[in-house]
């Protein structure tokens, strides 16, 4: 929904006959992206996600005649099931829909408001999944019907990767080959550097730190893996990836050993970025660690890979291996800190487009 605040109006220009079409005030657009969201978790909502979903070239690259009749007559047929159970556990039944998008909603509500503040109505906040729905043309659409002649597009994934990053902005630019007349574009890049993000992934460890009375032994940072081969093709997520968890550690002040990164959500018969966090929690229970902590600072958003797959599988494996406590630190979400930071992060991108109320007066 585009801000219910606005003032613009669509007007015939002076010089225009009368059937000329109206042209509204120009505005500039945000348009936050993240992954996307089965419409619903049964058998077809889901196939038609996964299908969307794992036929992106971004995301598995093999060549269409190979991989298509595996996903179609083998993937398809099965993993709707095991994927709309796994959803099943965390749907947000009230709204009838994903956490991601529950979260996501959030989030853009409160930049909205923040960005309210500062910028006043000429910047115009909203967000799109790269699949499943809302979709990203139906977004740019109705930004271009709102008068947007410039729009800042946003992936929310604070590491770049091809599957992620690189696979919203080609969709974005993909709608906007649909448009007559097309906007001033610019595209975020990759966050996790900033420190205004590594203090609100800090601020979180630290309060579940606080929150308990013998602090865990060390945390785990998981990140959403990717086949290794793609890092040898040139991807530089595993590198973003490290140095996200040597900011961390440097702003806690913390010594090397006390923090494990480790990769999840291994999928197909590759070899994907190791260590394989499932692995590493049980063998950390092996050696004799108890207590650890698990942070999962590649994801906006609570989602599937975190709610399900690290609060369930990876909680289970170590709990498995002998160890006692397990603390998953929820992701920064709608978080203040997260949003001053994504906020902040926007601000920056909008340079020379829009000026900030305080600065103008
Ligand atoms: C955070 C960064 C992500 C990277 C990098 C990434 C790479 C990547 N993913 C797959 C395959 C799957 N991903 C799945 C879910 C999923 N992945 C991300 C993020 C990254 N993926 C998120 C946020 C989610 C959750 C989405 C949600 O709706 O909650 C899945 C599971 C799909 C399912 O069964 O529901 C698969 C499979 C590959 C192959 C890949 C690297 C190339
Ligand atoms: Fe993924
Ligand atoms: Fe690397």
């Amino acid at each position: 929904m585009l801000d219910a605040r606005s003032t613009h109006r669509a007007v015939r220009p002076e010089h225009a006959p009368a059937d000329h079409p109206p042209v509204p005030p120009a505005r500039t657009g945000v348009l936050l992206a993240n992954l996307g969201t089965p419409d619903g978790h049964d058998y077809w909502s889901m196939r038609r996600y996964l299908n969307e979903f794992l036929s992106d070239k971004r995301v598995i690259d093999y060549p269409a005649w190979k991989w298509q009749p595996l996903l179609q007559a083998v993937i398809l047929s099965k993993r709707p099931f095991s994927s709309g159970a796994n959803y099943r556990l965390i749907w947000n039944e009230e709204l009838n829909e994903s956490p991601l998008l529950t979260i996501t909603k959030a989030q853009t509500a409160a930049i909205r408001e923040t960005l309210a503040d500062w910028y006043g109505d000429d910047v115009v906040v909203d967000f799109c999944m790269r699949y499943g729905n809302p979709s990203t043309a139906s977004k740019v659409r109705q930004m271009i019907d709102a008068g947007c002649q410039r729009i800042l597009f946003f992936p929310l994934y604070p590491q770049y990767a091809g599957a992620t990053t690189a696979t919203a902005n080609d969709q974005f630019f993909r709608a906007l080959t649909a448009e007559k007349w097309q906007p001033a574009i610019r595209t975020v890049p990759a966050y996790f550097d900033r420190p205004d993000f590594i203090d609100a992934l800090a601020q979180s460890v630290e309060r579940s730190w606080a929150d308990q009375p013998t602090p865990p032994d060390l945390l785990v940072a998981s990140y959403h893996g990717m086949p290794r081969r793609y890092l040898m093709e040139g991807d530089p997520y595993h590198c973003q990836c490290q140095k996200t968890t040597r900011l961390l550690r440097e702003r806690l002040g913390w010594p090397a050993d006390r923090i494990v990164t480790a990769f999840q959500s291994r999928f197909g018969p590759e070899e994907w970025l190791k260590p394989y966090t499932v692995e590493e929690v049980a063998r950390l229970a092996e050696k004799g660690v108890k207590r650890i902590a698990v942070i999962a600072p590649a994801f906006s958003a609570d989602c599937i890979e975190t709610l399900e797959e690290i609060n369930g599988e990876i909680r289970e494996s170590f709990e498995e291996a002998g160890g006692e406590s397990f603390t998953y630190i929820p992701c920064l979400n709608d978080d203040a800190a997260h949003v001053r930071a994504l906020c902040n992060t926007i601000a920056d991108n909008l340079s020379g487009w829009a000026v900030r109320a305080e600065s103008q007066a």
